[in-house]
């Protein structure tokens, strides 16, 4: 692993990114040459468009030149301008796409925009190629050692980048040399490296367009792929029944606005991993938590719940067999929770968890599905609330004492006060996870909130019945009173 990170990381480092903040004549005139190739070939391109630099962060991207209205469109690209595999790919070059797991749709296609590289001036897609960007420092297959060991602070995303880089090693050194020794070679006889295979990986999972569906092959859309990300876009791309595609502008654009697409509503771990940016405060950020009956029992303990603790200590078989119905027990379970930045979307699962794990039995959770647990307005009652809001707190306490830098030392980190100015991988690496940490820190300062509220709150008559239950069917536990509001919340909390 060493050694392809090392190889990764020498390449990014002597290759410059052909997008510079200002451009060079030689880079305007190759633009130039891709927008009058897709003319050419069938295809249209807007006057009102242009190729434009907003910023070194961003590189290039297309704004509008010239005011355009919603449902303009502003470039059609014909399906033979597309770059991608299928019936037209070399029965060699299909056989190595076949052989990368159906998961690394990128690689698929690096494959081809591999061999187009390798032909050289004799690509039909030359202009595409040589207006590519040499590398994509941002994505982690090209960190240094130490970045790597940053982000391995939060292993979901680190170890989807060893498995990465693991995968482009072996196949570099197995099918791509087999292939290269033998006949047929789809290369022209240059050796693909794990270094060339990364680049074209970073280029088309960075770039790529799959308008016609996860399951058919990924495209490269030669121009249309200059537009850069937002979550409030201007414009949409639409596949045609012919297998053009259009860039069109979906709302009125101001001349000199730019163009943007929205890559979709994805986490930061996939504008990382694909694109080598973050979106700051993204609204789709999520942590993964990997369920446990124990850990979130550990976590009861440590939010110092006072009531009926006795009762968590085990789970009943009423419990396993919701936890079940949730997939968080079972031979099928997927223990996978997602705790995202909107708490309404603090994975139902994890609300349901909680509420069930504490249940002090059975009859307290009557009538109750699964499913209806883990939607927020639908609480047991305000005192199972109570414990399972405080468990979801200890859970977020728990997930953000485990990371070994806490979030005032990333900040002071990225604001170069402990070592000074970091390198952008490093940079961009502490910015990743300092994101991870704000989630959990907004979700454990949200619970307390509810927690507040729900105090403030007297126990109406709802909660009698289940509190009646308790006093009648439980003789051990604690005992409430029926009499309307004799309890509140802020009992519990003592
Ligand atoms: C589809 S390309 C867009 C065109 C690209 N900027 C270029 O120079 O050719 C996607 C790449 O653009 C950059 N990018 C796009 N949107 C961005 C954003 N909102 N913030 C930072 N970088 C962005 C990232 O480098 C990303 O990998």
């Amino acid at each position: 692993m060493a050694t392809l990170f090392g190889i990764l990381r020498r390449a990014a480092a002597t290759r410059q990114y052909w997008v510079q903040a200002r451009l060079s004549s030689t880079a305007a005139s190759r633009q130039g040459e891709l927008i009058d190739w897709v003319k050419v070939n069938g295809g249209s391109v807007s006057h009102a468009i242009s190729i434009s630099y907003p910023n070194a962060a961003t590189g290039a991207g297309l704004q509008a030149a010239q005011a355009c209205k919603a449902g303009d469109r502003l470039v059609h690209l014909p399906a033979h301008c597309q770059l991608t595999y299928g019936d037209n790919t070399s029965p060699k070059l299909m056989s190595l796409i076949e052989k990368v797991p159906q998961e690394l749709w990128g690689a698929k296609l690096a494959l081809q925009v591999l061999q187009e590289r390798c032909l050289g001036t004799k690509s039909f897609f030359r202009h595409y190629i040589s207006n590519l960007p040499v590398g994509v420092p941002g994505i982690p297959l090209f960190f240094s050692q130490d970045a790597i060991k940053a982000l391995e602070e939060y292993p979901p995303l680190s170890q989807q980048v060893k498995r990465r880089c693991r995968w482009l090693v072996s196949f570099a050194d197995g099918e791509l040399a087999d292939a290269a020794s033998s006949s047929g070679d789809p290369f022209e006889g240059q050796r693909i490296d794990a270094n060339m295979l990364g680049w074209a990986m970073a280029v088309t999972t960075s770039r790529a367009f799959r308008v016609r569906g996860p399951d058919k092959p990924a495209a490269q859309l030669p121009l249309i792929d200059m537009c850069n990300h937002s979550f409030a876009p201007n414009c949409q791309v639409f596949p045609g029944q012919d297998g053009s595609v259009d860039l069109v502008a979906s709302r009125d654009i101001q001349a000199s606005e730019p163009l943007l697409l929205s890559y979709g509503n994805l986490s930061n771990d996939f504008f990382l991993l694909d694109y080598g940016f973050l979106v700051p405060l993204n609204p789709f950020d999520a942590v993964a938590v990997r369920f446990d009956v124990a850990f979130f029992q550990a976590a009861n303990a440590l939010s110092k719940q006072k009531v009926d603790d006795e009762a968590l200590d085990t789970v009943e078989d009423f419990q396993e067999a919701l936890l079940a119905e949730l997939k968080l027990a079972g031979p099928e379970a997927d223990r996978e929770l997602m705790v995202r930045r909107s708490l309404p979307s603090c994975s139902p699962r994890a609300v349901a968890a909680a509420r069930i794990l504490s249940a002090q039995d059975a009859a307290e959770l009557a009538g109750r599905s699964a499913e209806s647990l883990g939607q927020w307005k639908q609480a047991v009652s305000p005192i199972n609330e109570v414990k399972a809001l405080r468990m979801l707190a200890g859970v977020a306490f728990f997930v953000l004492s485990r990371f070994p830098a806490t979030l005032e030392q990333d900040k002071q980190l990225l604001a170069g006060q402990s070592a000074g100015p970091l390198p952008d991988d490093m940079a961009l690496a502490v910015q990743f996870r300092l994101g991870k940490k704000q989630l959990m820190a907004e979700l454990l300062h949200d619970l307390a909130n509810r927690i507040k509220a729900l105090a403030m709150q007297p126990i109406g008559r709802q909660d009698s019945t289940a509190a009646a239950h308790h006093s009648t069917g439980n003789p051990g536990k604690r005992s409430y009173s029926t009499s309307t509001a004799a309890w509140t919340v802020k009992d519990v909390l003592r």
